[in-house]
């Protein structure tokens, strides 16, 4: 059986990825007659191997907006970057006529392949934003001002951390013809901001929303009950269509969307007390770096050096 599951699996693949897997199988009516007596087990074995022969309408389209973005749009540059020991997401958002760009959650370990892409796109880094005090890496932010001269670094001023901005809920971040809206989204920490950049329909939200999950509430000034208020109120309120780029991703998923985290976030489609109950049982351990990234993100990850923020 596992035999045939994995030939249906390998038939369907080089079918092509783009088609569905009842498309595959109507090319293979004989193998697909030898599926009907598998197992849920076997079945979901063979979903597996063609994962991407099952995207969703909703990820299909978004795959196609992300490549856009990555050098089609010809009045934005993004880029999604992955620091693959902490798994966070540093958002490198840029206005190419003016070449004004920031970067959102550096961290120092990357700094040289952040601050290379800035350099090798031309780009004028303006400003390095956290989403909040960071407990699982340093952030790059301090390192990056000290290579960029005249680049701000920012953060909520409800933080206490040290930076050259202090935002709060209601301000505008702009980069050339590009604007960023700083919402609060406390819960995780109470210093959370989600940054929305309404003109491309997308919302970097921090730690406060995972992808079908969200940000642990067990330390840093952390609640269940703000963080579930903060989501509805200030995530979950933007319209559906919206993409929502989380601060890390431990699955390999890369962004979602409102509707996406509206119906299916395992966590904050139950109701507040059902979502407390499941934070507190949650028993994560704790982050390894937390002791050493805590008191460095204080002061803009440059705790070792004399200029601070
Ligand atoms: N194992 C990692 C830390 C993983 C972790 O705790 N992630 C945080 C965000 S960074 S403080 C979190 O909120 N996770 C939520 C969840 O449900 O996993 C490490 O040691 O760094």
């Amino acid at each position: 059986m596992a035999t045939a599951s994995y030939h249906v699996g390998v038939l369907a693949r080089n079918y092509g990825r783009r088609n569905s897997v009842k498309a595959g199988l109507r090319l293979f009516p004989a193998l697909f007659s030898q599926t009907r007596g598998f197992s849920a087990r076997a079945f979901s074995q063979f979903v597996v191997v063609n994962k991407s022969d099952v995207l969703s309408n909703a990820q299909r389209n978004f795959q196609r907006d992300m490549s856009a973005l990555a050098g089609k749009d010809k009045n934005f540059i993004f880029r999604q970057l992955l620091d693959y020991k902490s798994f966070t997401y540093t958002y490198l958002l840029a206005d190419p006529e003016s070449k004004d760009a920031i970067l959102i959650d550096p961290v120092i370990e990357m700094v040289d392949r952040d601050a290379k892409l800035v350099k090798d796109m031309g780009l004028n880094l303006k400003y390095v934003v956290n989403t909040h005090v960071h407990a699982d890496h340093v952030t790059g932010s301090g390192e990056l001002k000290t290579r960029i001269p005249g680049c701000k670094s920012m953060i909520s001023a409800v933080s206490k951390a040290q930076a050259d901005v202090k935002l709060k809920e209601g301000d505008k971040i702009t980069f050339g013809n590009l604007e960023l809206e700083v919402r609060s989204t406390p819960g995780h920490t109470n210093g959370c901001l989600t940054y929305v950049l309404h003109d491309k329909q997308m919302a970097f939200t921090g730690d406060a929303l995972l992808i079908r999950g969200c940000g642990r509430t067990d330390f840093q000034e952390g609640s269940s009950a703000t963080l579930y208020e903060s989501v509805h109120n200030k995530i979950f309120s933007l319209p559906p269509n919206y993409t929502l780029l989380p601060a890390h991703d431990y699955t390999g998923q890369t962004s979602t969307t409102v509707e996406e985290e509206k119906t299916l976030n395992p966590r904050l489609t139950k109701t507040k007390e059902q979502f407390i109950k499941i934070m507190e049982d949650l028993n994560l351990p704790y982050p390894k770096q937390i002791d050493k990234a805590l008191p460095a993100n204080m002061v803009c990850g440059l705790q070792d050096a004399t200029s601070k923020g």
